[in-house]
């Protein structure tokens, strides 16, 4: 067993995602083959923790999306498990859904077009109190109030529509939504990248607080590292669909073990920063196709040798300090 997949038996483990595997396409054909396959997601194992905040990174394509489709039931792997509280969440997407939504609730990027424009804040904020709760007319009634207070916005919001809203207002509804049928896992994905700058802080501050104030976990999901680095307790990269790197977010933003984290680092532009990375024009992804069979990096690599290219590295080939950190890398970068 692997060391990732060890972590699994603390009790503070609320979601377990176990060896899972998402691939589109790759059906028989009437006459013979295989349409092509896209592999997705791959024998991804990893844990989340009761309380914390999850960053999940990587580049456009690896797979990010994916895994939050996966995790919240909108999609089912192909292969694997996932499991909340020990119970099987694929077999409950497919037999109760709302006992899902109770448990595991999504954000979307785009806050405006996640809510439906013919409808009100109040119809859209009733639907989940009315489907996944056993409130009352009342006690319903009683619950939008809290949940408009808890995200900041005036009672009087509750009669408008989605397009009188600014981006920030609209993700603060779709926050509300969320966190109607009272779950214990939220999965951000990208909740910041479609708002301004400005906004950006006021909604990362309010779902700060919204965390200790619900007890909430958070699987937060972004191709935005300083965002990612701001609210994550631990950090998991990944690249073409699998696990890069793992670990505590202060540890692999210090001293990262994979080469690709590093880039991902020195490709970020931030104030004051002269040294951004830029590839040479030979450095290639990898064709979804026709995935390596080696490491998924390598050709992009400066650290590559053989072996690289030769046979993928498990999950926790390179381990860091106190095993907690780990990457799938032969040649991992030195730990400062
Ligand atoms: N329904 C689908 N059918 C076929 N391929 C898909 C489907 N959904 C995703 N993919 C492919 O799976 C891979 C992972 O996509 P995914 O959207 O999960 O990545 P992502 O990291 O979230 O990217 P982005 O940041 O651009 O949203 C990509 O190669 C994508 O083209």
């Amino acid at each position: 067993m692997n060391e990732m997949a060890t972590q699994r038996q603390g009790d503070d483990v609320l979601l377990s995602i176990a060896e899972v595997e998402r691939i589109f396409g790759g059906e028989r054909k009437l006459f013979g083959g295989r349409t092509p396959a896209v592999h997705a997601v791959q024998s991804l194992t990893l844990d989340v923790r009761k309380g914390e905040t999850l960053g999940v990174v990587g580049e456009s394509g690896c797979g990010k999306s994916t895994l939050a489709r996966l995790v919240v039931g909108l999609d089912l792997p192909t292969s694997g498990t996932i499991t909340f509280e020990g119970e099987d969440l694929t077999a409950l997407a497919r037999k109760d859904r709302n006992a899902l939504s109770r448990k595991v609730q999504y954000v979307f990027q785009d806050p405006v077009a996640s809510l439906n424009p013919r409808k009100t804040i109040r119809t859209i904020l009733e639907a989940p109190l009315k489907h996944l709760t056993d409130l009352d007319a009342k006690g319903r009634e009683r619950r939008l109030q809290e949940l408009l207070q808890a995200v900041n916005l005036a009672p009087e919001f509750l009669e408008r529509y989605p397009h009188e809203f600014s981006g920030g207002q609209a993700q603060r509804i779709g926050i509300a939504r969320a966190l109607a049928a009272g779950p214990e896992l939220i999965v951000l994905d990208e909740p910041v990248s479609a708002l301004d700058v400005s906004v950006q802080a006021q909604v990362l501050n309010l779902l700060d607080r919204l965390k200790d104030q619900f007890g909430l976990t958070y699987i937060f999901i972004s191709h935005d590292l300083s965002v990612v680095e701001s609210v994550s307790d631990r950090v998991a990269v990944m690249y073409f669909g699998r696990m890069a790197e793992l670990g505590p977010a202060r540890e692999i933003f210090k001293s990262p073990l994979h080469p690709y984290t590093e880039l991902l680092m020195r490709s970020a532009p931030a104030p004051g920063r002269h040294d951004l990375m830029s590839e040479d024009a030979s450095a290639e992804l990898p064709d979804p196709y026709n995935p390596p069979v080696g490491c998924a990096f390598a050709a992009r690599c400066p650290r590559k040798t053989e072996i690289c290219v030769a046979v993928r590295p498990a999950p926790d080939e390179a381990q860091g300090r106190g095993a907690t950190h780990c990457a799938a890398c032969y040649h991992p970068l030195a730990q400062a």
